[in-house]
């Protein structure tokens, strides 16, 4: 039986609340492992991101759902999960997510014209719906690399922002206000007035991708301004990466896959801790 959840109520909550739940994404069993247990140690409530990419790595939507949901028995998981399609490409893609379990779905047309954008997220959000499933779309274009593709900033414009809210009916919105997938060149800057008014304009929670490598003051600064999911990849596989490094260079005849990839799992459970309590989600599943 499966006990994930979608994520309208987390972010309702978070957004009265005045914090965010993270999205962290995973690529395999040990980052499930040592997101969800982030999560159970610190109370929150916790989001998986699972972008089109990670998927297929990791054998197809029902793989995905099958290994959170066993996993979340057998490591007794409390705390309110959701299993989020990140930047899912389709409505047939997010569809088959949601066929396979996924709580909540991302559906990115932003590359389209907002005419466009907006009824494709609307036949999404219809299906979705039916199903108790969370709907978040995007406006505007984060810049960096999305699951392989690289491009550049497009700030999103406050009422194309609003309609996508008011027509489509979506749960979150992703307004691209100068955030990065990927390393940041510099202190990123995010656009803060124009993030003030999309939030007063639409009242909808937001969402902030490329979450990695953005100054605390920066992250209070948008949860202020009505951010209530916080994307974060990059930093979590850095820290998995660097600690793997480690592993090899300490022991040049290890060889058992389990020593190799195991250790940095503590990694990405220490960073996703500490950006839970950075964002204000600890204690509050
Ligand atoms: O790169 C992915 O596959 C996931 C990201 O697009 C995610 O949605 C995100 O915004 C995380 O940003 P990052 O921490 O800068 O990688
Ligand atoms: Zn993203």
């Amino acid at each position: 039986m499966s006990r994930l959840v979608s994520m309208t109520e987390m972010l309702n909550k978070a957004l009265d609340g005045k914090y965010a739940v993270g999205q962290f994404n995973i690529n395999n069993l040990e980052w499930t492992q040592a997101i969800l247990q982030a999560a159970q140690e610190e109370k929150s409530p916790v989001i998986l991101g699972v972008s089109e990419g990670a998927a297929k790595y990791m054998g197809g939507f029902k793989v995905v759902t099958a290994m959170v949901n066993a996993l979340m028995e057998t490591m007794d998981i409390t705390v309110p999960v959701a299993v989020h399609l990140d930047h899912g490409s389709s409505l047939e893609t997010c569809t088959a997510a949601i066929e396979a379990g996924f709580t909540s779905v991302m559906i990115d047309n932003s590359k389209f014209p907002i005419e466009e954008n907006i009824q494709a997220t609307k036949k999404v959000v219809e299906f979705a719906h039916s199903k108790g499933v969370s709907v978040e779309a995007e406006v505007g274009t984060v810049g960096g690399t999305e699951d392989g593709i690289t491009g550049g900033v497009m700030y999103a414009d406050p009422e194309e922002c609003k309609r996508m809210v008011e027509e489509a009916k979506i749960d979150a919105l992703a307004a691209a206000l100068g955030s990065v997938h990927g390393d940041y060149e510099g202190e990123p800057k995010l656009g803060f007035d124009e993030m003030k008014e999309i939030s007063e304009l639409t009242g909808a929670p937001l969402v902030l991708h490329g979450g990695s490598g953005i100054p605390t003051h920066q992250i209070e600064k948008a949860i202020e301004y009505g951010h209530t999911k916080i994307n974060v990849n990059t930093e979590l596989q850095q820290v998995w990466a660097k600690r793997t490094r480690e592993v090899i260079a300490n022991d040049d005849k290890v060889y058992d896959p389990r020593k190799i990839v195991g250790p940095g799992k503590e990694n990405i459970t220490a960073t996703t801790k500490a950006k839970m309590q950075e964002f204000g989600s600890s204690n509050k599943a």
